[in-house]
């Protein structure tokens, strides 16, 4: 079943589209990674499908009702995580998850706040303001605030951004230990490609208001690998000099060039035909997230 249908949504502010067009499907269960560049687009269909912005065009269904026509219903099953300024800052922790628990009209939600604060590491903190705690325990107070209404369908907006390594990593592991359980649907934007990779079944990548590519991860890898030209380089000793003049004289055909050390390079050339001297050993690797994600948002075409 489809979690998630978006058809020909588009988003005007003033005469300018945020959002241009998009279709796109994420079926239940689905960890749906949302990708771009910044301005591209990707808060604004989290707002949208979250009901706090209306569509200029275009329909958006949730677990197969319309959001127009459904408003209550899908308000109960979506949670967003944007930045955390939707906390009080003058309420404590278990203060604010009361507050958004009884404005969700949530019943019984006791052991859902007990099992939060304790899985969040915030009942140390449960007597101190909000206002005064760290970053990294807002976000994870943000989240908890996300998931106690137990949403089907949680969109989470950038989660990690300026939250340190270990708190990052408890919060993608939660994710999917969230999803795993009660097969929630997720979309998750991130600048860390690395992150999306990570925790993603499929990938999205928005330019300029518009879906540039979609695909689940275990296509992405062996469809670029077809359409990219990335190869490893083993150099004999003593050559590197040599091979790097070489390179530099084919500046054209060459995309990127990264040296890993004096005896290997990762070489992106424009096609296949590429003649490298007998010396080195080449081998066609597949690309990784970031290497696809940057062909895309610079071919900026459909693919
Ligand atoms: N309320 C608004 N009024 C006018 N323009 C807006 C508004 N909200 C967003 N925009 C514009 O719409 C475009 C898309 O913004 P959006 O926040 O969706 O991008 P984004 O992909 O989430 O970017 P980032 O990665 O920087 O967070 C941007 O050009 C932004 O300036």
């Amino acid at each position: 079943m489809n979690a998630i249908e978006l058809n020909n949504l588009s988003k005007k502010f003033g005469n300018f589209y945020a959002v241009k067009d998009v279709d796109l499907t994420i079926k239940e269960g689905e960890i749906f990674g949302l990708l771009g560049p910044n301005g591209a687009g990707k808060s604004t269909i989290m707002k949208m499908i979250s009901t706090l912005l209306k569509p200029t065009l275009g329909t958006i269904k949730i677990n197969g009702n319309f959001i127009n026509k459904n408003l209550y219903k899908v308000k109960k099953s979506i949670s967003l995580v944007s930045d955390y300024n939707v906390l009080e800052d003058d309420l404590t922790p278990t203060e604010n998850l009361k507050m958004f628990a009884e404005i969700s009209n949530i019943k019984n939600y006791k052991d859902t706040l007990d099992d939060l604060m304790k899985d969040f590491g915030l009942n140390i903190y449960k007597n101190k303001l909000t206002k005064h705690l760290s970053s990294g325990n807002k976000q994870k107070l943000n989240i908890a605030r996300a998931l106690i209404k137990k949403p089907s369908i949680l969109l989470l907006d950038e989660p990690t951004n300026a939250i340190d390594v270990e708190t990052s990593r408890f919060i993608r592991e939660y994710i999917i230990e969230n999803n795993k359980k009660y097969n929630t649907t997720i979309i998750i934007s991130s600048h860390y490609i690395w992150e999306v990779e990570q925790i993603c079944n499929s990938i999205g990548v928005i330019v300029d208001g518009k879906i540039a590519f979609k695909d689940n991860t275990e296509n992405i890898y062996d469809k670029f690998q077809k359409l990219m030209s990335i190869y490893e380089i083993l150099i004999p000793k003593d050559k590197f000099e040599d091979i790097v003049k070489y390179l530099e004289g084919f500046k054209d055909e060459i995309l990127s060039f990264k040296t890993i050390s004096t005896k290997k390079i990762i070489v992106e050339l424009k096609n296949n035909d590429f003649v490298f001297p007998d010396y080195v050993e080449k081998r066609k690797i597949t690309p990784n997230l970031e290497d696809v994600y940057s062909y895309i948002v610079k071919k900026d075409k459909k693919l």
